[in-house]
């Protein structure tokens, strides 16, 4: 879809999927439009071209059917301090039109790890990491199937994120729930998320099962330097009938990955039939963090940024006098 804030045009195109039981995180770095496709999907903001589908309907349309669907965890919780927590959660359920009683409060306390606490401890005396399990209790009193979370370990010590984390993916695999996970926290991400979404300025420049994008790991990504843009119809995503699929292009860098079973020099080859004016190209290293830099970094140039871990890449000779 694509969507305007503010008189300019923030989401240009955004694609992204999640399905029951999986847990795919949105990455992007500041202002790259996570929040405002959120916001699309939940119907807060009408797209200005393409559309957004929960559950197969148009948020749009159907808000109120949509958003009884999803629980929400917004990284600022709003939770009731004077409260205890069992009290909030029926309050919040009689705020929805529902009805939980006490049993069913504290069988949700129980399923996020809360039922420890001493039951009339008011929340507002809660740490930090038991506030954002009662933020998730919360989002669970409707019974969702899709569970969105912004920046929901922000401010945890590293137990209490490990905590939340595990609890996510196990409401995603016992639940059969869909949690979406808004984060800058690639170790979160490599921790829990099956599927990754990437936005940069507004656009989806990579979406799909994380180990696919992490094919570096069995060294098939590469990075090529051109010496020209990168032809058109090679979008990001999209190879076409080529024997690599472009993870990434801008400028005069590209991020690809071999095809099953193609060897480098066969790919660099169809490349340069195919017209890509290929200088030079570079194994890239394996780990999410260097995906992620390759992706958000168009050109490469990372100033002073302290290195990746895994980004080690080493030069790869261009076949046959094709470096010219
Ligand atoms: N209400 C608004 N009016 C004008 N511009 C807006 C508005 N909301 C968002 N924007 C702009 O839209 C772009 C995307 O913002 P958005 O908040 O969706 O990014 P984000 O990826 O969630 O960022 P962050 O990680 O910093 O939360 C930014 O350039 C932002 O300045």
């Amino acid at each position: 879809m694509r969507a305007r804030r503010g008189g300019r045009t923030v989401l240009h195109d955004v694609r992204l999927a999640v399905a029951r039981g999986e847990v795919c995180g949105l990455l992007g770095p500041n202002g790259a439009g996570k929040t405002t496709t959120i916001a699309a999907a939940l119907g807060l903001l009408a797209p200005d071209a393409g559309r957004a589908r929960l559950f197969g309907e148009d948020p749009l349309l159907a808000a109120d059917a949509i958003r009884a669907r999803i629980g929400l965890v917004p990284e600022r919780d709003g939770l009731a301090g004077w409260m205890a927590a069992a009290d909030y959660l029926q309050y919040w359920a009689v705020l929805q039109g529902r009805s939980l009683g006490a049993e069913g409060a504290f069988a949700l306390l129980a399923e996020v790890g809360l039922d420890t606490a001493p039951p009339g401890m008011p929340v507002a005396r809660f740490s930090q990491g038991m506030r954002r399990r009662l933020a998730v209790a919360r989002a669970l009193v409707a019974g969702p199937e899709l569970l969105i979370l912004d920046e929901p370990t922000n401010g945890l010590d590293p137990r209490g994120r490990r905590q939340l984390l595990g609890l996510l993916h196990h409401l995603a695999r016992s639940r059969g729930v869909g949690v979406l996970l808004c984060t800058h926290l690639l170790e979160d991400v490599a921790r829990i998320c099956d599927r990754i979404a990437v936005l940069v300025e507004g656009r989806t420049v990579a979406e799909g099962a994380l180990a696919d994008l992490l094919g570096a790991a069995d060294g098939r990504r590469y990075r090529l330097r051109l010496g020209g843009p990168v032809p058109e119809g090679a979008a990001a995503g999209d190879g076409g009938a080529l024997p690599v699929r472009v993870l990434h292009g801008a400028g005069e860098e590209a991020l690809v990955e071999l095809g099953a079973g193609i060897a480098p020099e066969t790919a660099w080859r169809a490349l340069l039939f195919a017209g890509w004016p290929i200088r030079e190209v570079r194994a890239a290293g394996g780990g999410l963090e260097a995906l992620y830099l390759s992706l958000t970094e168009p050109g490469g140039r990372r100033g002073h940024d302290a290195p990746a871990d895994s980004d080690a890449t080493t030069n790869v000779a261009v076949p046959g006098g094709a470096a010219s």
